[in-house]
Parts: C-alpha cells; structure tokens; sequence
C-alpha cells in the first residue's frame, strides 16, 4: 500500500477523496490535513465519517511522509505548497487551475490571480486520461482538469480531432450544481438565491474557456475559440455540458469517431441512440456520459456531456490519474455503480 494524504481536508473535494480512498485497493489515506481544523477530530467535525475516520485532522508537515499528496485548496493557494513538498519524493496531484494552463499571462487574465512559478507551471502534466494518458504515467508532478473544462473537452474531443466540424463554430452551454462552488458561504450559492431558480453567471468570463481552447485546439492542429456560457442550477452535485457546431460530416462519420475515441475508454460512455444523458445516470460515480446528435437537416452537431463535478469533475479523475502515474488499473477504487435516482 502507499500512503496518501489528502489536503484542504473540511473542503467537498477533499471529502470526496475521503470518500474514495477508504475503498481504495493500493492507497491507505493516512492523512488529512486542514489548516483551518488542525487537531480536531474528523469525525466530529464530519459525523458521517463517525467509527470510519477515527484520527484527527494533520497540518502540512505531515504531508512529506506520503507517497501522494493530493492538494484539495483553491486556486492560489495549492501552488504556493508545492515548493516545500518538491524535496520529498512524493506524487503531487494538484486539483485547484494553477497549473491547468499553459501560459501565466492567460492564468492571470482568467484567473485574476499572480500566476505560479512558470517552471513549476512547465513541469506539471495535465491529467486528462482520454486525451493524453500517456503523458501521465510517470508524471511526479500531476494538474487535474476543471470540472467544465473535463465535460466540455470530452462531449467535442473526437468531433474537434477529426475536424467533423467547422473550425470557430463551438459553442457551449454549461449547468451546474452548487457543490462546484466549494463549501464556503456566498450570496451566489445560499439557499433562497439558488433554489427554484437558474442563472448564467461569469459571461464571457468563465475561467475553464481557456483550459477548453487550449486542448481542443491541440486535438484539431488549429486555434478553436469556444464560447461557453455557465448557469447555476438548483441542484447539489452534477455537470451538463451541451455542445454545438456546424457539423462537415454525415452522421456515419461522426458515430465512428465517437465509437474510435471512446469504445475502450473505462469511464467515458457515449451514446449516438435512445435518450440523451442526465445528470442522474453519473451520479456519485466518476463516468462521464456523452450523447452524440447530428442533425443533417440543419447542420448541426449537439453533444450532451453529464458528469458529478466532485468525482470524474474533480476526486474521481485525481484517482483515476493517481491509478495511471502508479500503473495500477484505472480504475482502481472508482468502481461505484452510479446513484439512481
Ligand atoms: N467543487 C468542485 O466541484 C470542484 C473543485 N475543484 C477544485 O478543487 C479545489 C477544492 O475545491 P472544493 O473542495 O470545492 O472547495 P472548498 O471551498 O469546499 O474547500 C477548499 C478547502 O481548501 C482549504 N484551504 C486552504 N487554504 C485556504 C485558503 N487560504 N482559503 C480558503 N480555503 C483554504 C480549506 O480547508 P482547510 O481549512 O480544511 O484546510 C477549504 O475547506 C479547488 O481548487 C477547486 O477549484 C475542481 C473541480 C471541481
Ligand atoms: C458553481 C461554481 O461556482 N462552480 C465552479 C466550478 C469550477 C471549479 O470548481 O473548478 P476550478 O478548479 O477551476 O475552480 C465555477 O464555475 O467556477
């Protein structure tokens, strides 16, 4: 077994990793850390962990003793504590944006923060296995995807790869439930502003806009500029993602690049019959669904991509990339069946 500890431990993701890596075959969590509850015991501050976590919440220089460290703190934060952990030998997976993108100057264009150490930046690998899941193993240094990015990326990638549509054309639309916002209070996300209600937030400004361009436009060879519009939903956990473009191809054409880039994919499911995926159908589970519509009658490609945000959106596809870095099976510990209903 290799020792793993997860950090921004009272944080949903943190909890999510929790969650997963108790069932975990090779990783034996043995520490939680959180600079706001250092000392306390877990499972009074967390009762559903009551009798399963029975030690106390670690500050951060218990974190060098793992073999993987996961950084569950946010953005601006998790960068800032990896240089004191680069002299261990220990894997660090890092799911805040900090190191997601390429360029500092875009980081702190969307971000609107002081971008990370470009050497630290240039090092880390970006985590998402159906696209690039042999740049991952071996990585020490691992940046796990943002939740939209993750099923915006993934409803277009054979589409964009192929060049099945017409470069510029993307646009997206993307829904999310409030445990994407972390569990720190806001106006944004209490319960009278969000139930019974949906709104777009951070037009023209969402931060995973770059993340997706930058990926897609590596699968295609050329510049794919995206738009993307987020909405928050009344809702706890779960992504939609819906996606279209001018289609340049028969409807054959587009199934087999589907069937291609995914028939062998352990968590990405895609579907070109029957009814478009829910948010419900990848509850509590790291699958990513994806439904594939061309309508030769007007032109147009639609793609529906559901996932939970905390599992293949965040906890579920760290795991699935700490399973590749250590060459253990993908899907190692992320073999829940999803909830339903
Ligand atoms: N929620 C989601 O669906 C997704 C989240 N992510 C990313 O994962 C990371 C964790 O997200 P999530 O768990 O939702 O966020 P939360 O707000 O729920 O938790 C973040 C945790 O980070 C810790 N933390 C450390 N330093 C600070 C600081 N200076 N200010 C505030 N908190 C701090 C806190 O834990 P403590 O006090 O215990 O140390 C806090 O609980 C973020 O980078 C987020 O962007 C990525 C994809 C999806
Ligand atoms: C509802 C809500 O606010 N969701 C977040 C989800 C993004 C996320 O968690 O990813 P990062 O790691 O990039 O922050 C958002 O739209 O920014």
């Amino acid at each position: 077994m290799k020792k793993a500890a997860v950090v921004g431990g009272t944080g949903y993701a943190a909890l999510e990793l929790i969650r997963i890596l108790e069932n975990h075959p090779f990783l034996e969590l043995t520490t939680v850390i959180s600079q706001s509850e250092e000392g306390n015991d877990i499972a009074e501050r967390y009762p559903h962990l009551h009798t399963i976590r029975t030690d106390s919440f670690k500050n951060m220089e218990a974190a060098a003793a793992c073999d993987v460290i996961f950084l569950a703190a946010p953005a601006g934060v998790a960068s800032k504590l990896i240089p004191a952990l680069s002299a261990s030998k220990s894997q660090i997976i890092d799911l805040s944006g900090d190191l997601r993108l390429e360029d500092s100057e875009t980081y702190e264009k969307w971000y609107g923060l002081e971008p990370p150490d470009k050497a630290m930046q240039q090092q880390a690998v970006y985590g998402l296995p159906e696209v690039n899941r042999e740049s991952i193993r071996g990585a020490k240094l691992l940046s796990n995807p943002g939740c939209f990015a993750t099923a915006a990326i993934l409803g277009m990638y054979p589409a964009v790869k192929q060049q099945l549509i017409e470069p510029g054309t993307i646009m997206m639309d993307g829904k999310t439930g409030v445990s994407g916002a972390g569990r720190k209070m806001s106006m944004m996300t209490h319960f009278s502003e969000t139930n019974e209600n949906i709104k777009a937030y951070r037009t023209g400004a969402h931060q995973h806009v770059p993340e997706i361009e930058e990926h897609l436009g590596k699968a295609a060879g050329i510049k794919t500029p995206v738009y993307l519009q987020t909405h928050l939903m009344p809702m706890t956990r779960g992504i939609m993602v819906t996606s279209y473009g001018r289609l340049a191809c028969s409807a054959t054409e587009l199934q087999d690049a589907y069937k291609t880039a995914y028939e062998h994919e352990p968590f990405t499911r895609y579907r070109i019959s029957g009814p478009m995926p829910q948010t419900k159908d990848v509850y509590g589970s790291s699958y990513c669904d994806i439904g594939v519509f061309a309508d030769e009658r007007s032109g147009t490609l639609m793609t529906v991509a559901v996932i939970d945000n905390l599992m293949k959106g965040a906890a579920g596809q760290a795991v699935q990339n700490c399973n590749i870095m250590n060459d253990w099976p993908e899907h190692s510990g992320l073999q829940m069946v999803p909830q339903y209903p």
